[in-house]
């Protein structure tokens, strides 16, 4: 369970873009945070990983305090948890199977990560995740440059499954994504909440991809989390606070 309380960012030049921002997600939740441009929903995210100092507040993840000012903290968080970016960040020159491999490198042995030898375990271990997103024909084929934007997300989805991460945060996983792609990775995600326990934590400013495939939705405006729901339709007055 992730806990934060009253988590207010101010950036040095005196703009404050998060106040007093408070909410408690339970593991299988697929939360879907939304917000008009600049409403400050990278900088939350960017802050529950702890990767911006928060001026105040408190972040608990299963019961123990993390902080920022802790380099220990920090690296925790680096490791267990998993990023999904606007551009996947996966090896362009490598095949989906590799590069979903490379997600286990903190679980490997020092002389594994050396060597960069695979197992067969390994191995199957990787297609299998490949098979979770549907992408098992595309295991070897193409180096992931070649792969279309959905898939590369997918690959990058499979990659956090293989790294053991339970908290996936992604900002704008969808955008420039066509309609039908951008389904395939939501509701990939949203398989991975229900079907093995994670927390996903998704930033858009589609409110569509919040209706429908979110199982909470977080609206965010002005610095303050205005709405913490579970997923529906929004209410015309709903909207007009957030957009
Ligand atoms: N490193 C920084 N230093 C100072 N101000 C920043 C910094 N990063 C972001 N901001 C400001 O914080 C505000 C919120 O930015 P943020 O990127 O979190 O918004 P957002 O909701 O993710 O926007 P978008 O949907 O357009 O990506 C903006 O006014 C932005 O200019």
């Amino acid at each position: 369970m992730i806990i934060v309380r009253n988590l207010t960012k101010t950036w040095v030049d005196g703009q404050t873009v998060l106040s007093k921002v408070s909410f408690q997600v339970d593991k299988g939740e697929f939360v879907v945070l939304i917000g008009a441009s600049g409403s400050g929903k990278s900088t939350l995210l960017d802050c529950m990983a702890l990767q911006q100092p928060w001026t105040e507040g408190q972040l608990i993840i299963d019961g123990s305090e993390l902080s920022y000012k802790k380099w220990g903290d920090r690296f925790k968080l680096r490791r267990e948890w998993a990023f999904l970016e606007e551009k996947p960040a996966l090896h362009p020159k490598k095949n989906a199977l590799k590069n979903v491999f490379s997600g286990r490198f903190f679980q490997l042995p020092l002389w594994r990560k050396l060597t960069g030898t695979i197992s067969t375990s390994e191995h199957i271990l990787a297609m299998d995740y490949l098979e979770r997103v549907g992408l098992l024909d595309k295991a070897k084929m193409l180096p992931a440059e070649k792969l279309s934007g959905g898939e590369q997300q997918r690959v990058a989805i499979a990659k956090a499954l293989a790294s053991g991460a339970k908290v996936i945060l992604a900002d704008e996983p969808t955008k420039g994504l066509d309609p039908e792609s951008a389904a395939k990775v939501l509701q990939d995600l949203r398989t991975l909440c229900k079907e093995h326990d994670m927390i996903v934590i998704a930033a858009t400013q589609s409110l569509e991809i919040a209706e429908r495939h979110a199982s909470r939705i977080w609206g965010l405006a002005e610095g303050k989390l205005l709405l913490d729901i579970p997923a529906r339709r929004l209410t015309q007055s709903e909207k007009n606070k957030l957009f």
